[in-house]
């Protein structure tokens, strides 16, 4: 029997072959939790008497949407989650506290989620670990619990849909640029419930990060999973970190997909999301004149250290304009480690840039640069929606980190291309 990536993973779990469309009651290989979420843990463990966890080995839990904590609710919750490490013995290390980073962002950078494995977290942008042929999907609170307490979840096993990538990225132009190129045909509604399966000699040529920015917007065209299959770039990604990336499962050349897209990446130009639809997707130049409040680089999008040096890059002996700022907010404490050891915030600071702790920062409108009323944000995360980034009536626009760096040189919406 022909098998898709998400057919071998989820039939491996399962203990028998698997295909699309079939329910399966399977546990994951990683459970994550975040503050965002672990207070619905606790809530329901409380409620329903859970007093054992089924698979301590597999949980992990991050603080990433609220550290360090802004109100004293936020402050409490994290608190239950230390609480809750502590009354089920659960190891100190697997408690990713303030200033560590993105969950999905340390689960790759960190080698901890192996090729073929499955993530489920609390977080749909979990769908980003399919950059080292893993799958990861988010799940909802009462679900986790669920599995935290039982070791098993039912899902339904997706269908796929593969596109295939020819030809090189032009200068000036990033894997968040074709994401968008992707996303802007497809549409937000192009992938529901699929798993977005990437082949062909253009993904063969992007790195670990590039594949991050590719695979963590699938989920803006609503997927399950997205995912590149292990190669040689990812096997040499867990040889740098010293870790056996093992077998590396494979989709069988003739296996079924839904559907089948091809997109040549010489074609892909600098685009932007415009308000306040992800699909709302149009070349940068478009927007030449839109003024910016603020500039926000960072996120499981686009804040790693490949993405912090483009910006730095264009800004490099230069200013951002006056009357707009710019936030950066790398991915994880390695990546701002990196990027301070490397000289890249050093730039990024003379430039004008202000740098905050590690996590999502202002992506999800939490905290560390909301949005007030009527002001503009070019942004290089993976959402727009209403509201967003603080206020409903704030805009955000979302660009690469290069088109991030350039409007904030030039206080308007500006194509990288035409600064560098
Ligand atoms: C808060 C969390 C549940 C949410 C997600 O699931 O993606 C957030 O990370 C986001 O990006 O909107
Ligand atoms: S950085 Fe943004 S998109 Fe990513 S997990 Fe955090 S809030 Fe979600």
């Amino acid at each position: 029997m022909k098998a898709t990536l998400a057919e071998k993973v989820m039939g491996r779990l399962a203990g028998h072959p698997v295909r699309a469309g079939e329910m399966v009651e399977i546990g994951p290989d990683w459970t994550f939790a975040l503050d965002d979420g672990i207070g619905l843990i606790d809530q329901n463990f409380r409620r329903y008497g859970v007093d054992k966890l089924a698979r301590p080995e597999r949980i992990a839990l991050f603080y990433d949407h609220y550290a360090p904590a802004d109100t004293p609710l936020h402050a409490h919750v994290q608190r239950v989650g230390r609480q809750l490490f502590e009354r089920f013995g659960l190891p100190r290390e697997r408690l990713f506290d303030v200033g560590a980073g993105i969950s999905h962002q340390i689960a790759v950078e960190s080698g901890m989620v192996l090729p073929g494995q499955l993530l489920a977290n609390m977080d749909s942008h979990t769908i980003t670990i399919g950059a080292v042929g893993a799958l990861g999907c988010g799940i909802g609170g009462a679900e986790m619990a669920y599995l935290w307490a039982h070791g098993n979840l039912w899902f339904r096993v997706p269908e796929s849909i593969r596109i295939d990538l020819d030809g090189a990225l032009p200068p000036g132009t990033s894997a968040k640029d074709l994401v968008l190129t992707i996303l802007g045909r497809l549409t937000a509604r192009g992938a529901i419930y699929q798993s977005i399966e990437y082949h062909g000699a253009g993904v063969a040529r992007l790195a670990i990060p590039e594949r991050m920015t590719l695979c963590n917007m699938g989920i803006e065209m609503g997927a399950k999973f997205a995912v590149v299959p292990g190669d040689a770039v990812t096997r040499e990604h867990f040889v740098k970190l010293g870790i056996e990336a093992g077998e590396m499962p494979q989709p069988d050349a003739d296996a079924s997909y839904a559907a089948r897209h091809r997109f040549d990446l010489a074609a892909v130009v600098p685009l932007v999301s415009a308000p306040s639809k992800v699909d709302n997707v149009h070349p940068a130049t478009e927007f030449a004149g839109v003024r910016i409040n603020q500039a926000f680089l960072g996120t499981c999008t686009n804040g790693r250290l490949e993405d912090l040096a483009a910006a730095a890059a264009i800004l490099k002996g230069r200013r951002i304009a006056g009357g707009v700022r710019m936030v950066v907010t790398p991915a994880s404490r390695n990546v701002y480690s990196q990027a301070l050891q490397s000289g890249v915030l050093q730039v990024l600071i003379d430039a004008g840039a202000t740098v905050t702790t590690p996590g999502c920062g202002a992506c999800a409108g939490m905290h560390q640069g909301v949005l007030a009323e009527e002001e503009v944000c070019i942004s290089s995360s993976s959402r727009n929606f209403l509201g967003r980034m603080g206020h409903r009536d704030a805009l955000v626009y979302l660009g690469s980190p290069a088109t991030v760096a350039a409007s904030a040189l030039t206080g308007t919406i500006t194509d990288p291309r035409t600064v560098i």
